[in-house]
């Protein structure tokens, strides 16, 4: 199965907002220099630093998007503070949100929004009380602080609706990736995915074994039962081979009345002890239908999978061995 990860974007949404806050902060350093407002200089180069300290933190995702968040808080708070440049600085803090809900998610994201809410509350009194910036009018702070927590409702709703529908999306491509590898009837794994682990297996240079069961006489269970009963045949059949099977082994419905048994690491000994298991079982294990009990019996041919066999080759030599196994009078194992 896929695993699906957006870290790829992450790394380079966070790279953007480094560069940005570099950027914006540098240039703002720059202004308040020729300005003269020393007390915003320095900040506003400390914050430039650790913007730029995680654009290069590269592949460490986590640990510079929480740099870039907490450099930004810390940065706002500064402004509300002091004021910044002609008392302009807390309009900046309603940058916050988004970059909060990006960062953090909903859930950390909103108990971060709290902590910063009663922060920069926090930094407007004192701002008043020890006189930092004496500019702002009685209205100020609580109209700034109204409008950024509808800004932060709306950037959590948004975020909240995004994460949902990601979810369900991811829910939806995982669902259908499972249903088109799997057979609906037995459901075994289908032909797709045994050709996709097939060529895995070959790619690996591993050895194993490959059987390939054909149901005996299917056609005349159909035709004396039913299709319905030729159904339930399949599926029993499913049951009692994935019972036999080891946990590196893989059973597929190969198509129509077959199955194909991928085992691995198993040498043609092992895998004919594993056939003669399959035709026990099955004289073992018949089929209720109704009143009666159906015998099923399938016919096996079993080959070889080796570094120096390709494997269409060795699918192709079951198949006849297969062949084989039916002209000798079936239910039995040609090897
Ligand atoms: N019920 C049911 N029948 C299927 C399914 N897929 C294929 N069949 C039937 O399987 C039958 C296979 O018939 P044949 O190829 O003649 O094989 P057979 O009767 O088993 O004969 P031998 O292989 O010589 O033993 C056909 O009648 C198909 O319609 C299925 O999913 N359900």
């Amino acid at each position: 199965m896929i695993s699906y990860s957006d870290m790829a974007e992450r790394k380079l949404i966070i790279r953007l907002f480094a560069a940005i806050g570099t950027v914006t902060t540098l240039c703002m350093a720059i202004i308040a220099l020729f300005n003269n407002q020393s007390t915003l200089v320095y900040p506003l180069l400390g914050s430039s630093a650790l913007f730029a300290s995680s654009f290069f933190l590269g592949d460490r995702v986590e640990i510079s998007s929480l740099i870039v968040l907490y450099t930004l808080y810390a940065l706002m708070i500064y402004l509300v503070l002091t004021g910044g440049s002609h008392g302009t600085g807390p309009i900046w803090v309603f940058i916050v949100s988004p970059v909060t809900f990006f960062v953090r998610g909903f859930k950390r994201g909103i108990i971060d929004l709290i902590i910063f809410v009663l922060c920069v509350t926090g930094a407007f009194y004192l701002s008043n009380y020890f006189k930092f910036y004496s500019g702002y009018s009685v209205y100020f702070p609580i109209r700034i602080i109204a409008s950024f927590i509808i800004v932060a409702l709306l950037s959590g709703f948004y975020e909240y609706f995004r994460q949902m529908y990601s979810h369900r999306l991811i829910e939806l491509v995982q669902k259908n990736e499972y249903l088109a590898t799997r057979d609906p009837l037995t459901n075994l794994p289908n032909r797709r995915y045994a050709m996709a682990e097939l060529e895995q297996f070959d790619a690996q240079q591993q050895t194993g074994s490959i059987i390939i069961a054909d149901v005996d006489n299917f056609k005349d269970i159909n035709d004396q039962y039913g299709h319905s009963v030729g159904d339930e045949v399949l599926k029993h059949l499913a049951d009692l081979f994935v019972a036999q099977l080891s946990e590196n082994d893989m059973v597929v419905r190969w198509g129509g009345e077959e199955f194909l048994f991928f085992l691995r690491h198993k040498n043609k000994q092992q895998a004919t002890q594993f056939a003669d298991d399959i035709h026990h079982a099955l004289s073992q294990n018949r089929l209720d239908i109704g009143v009666n009990q159906l015998a099923v019996t399938v016919s096996i041919g079993i080959s070889k999978l080796t570094t120096d066999v390709p494997i269409d080759k060795a699918m192709h030599k079951a198949d006849e061995l297969l062949y084989q196994a039916k002209k000798q009078g079936k239910n039995q194992t040609c090897v």
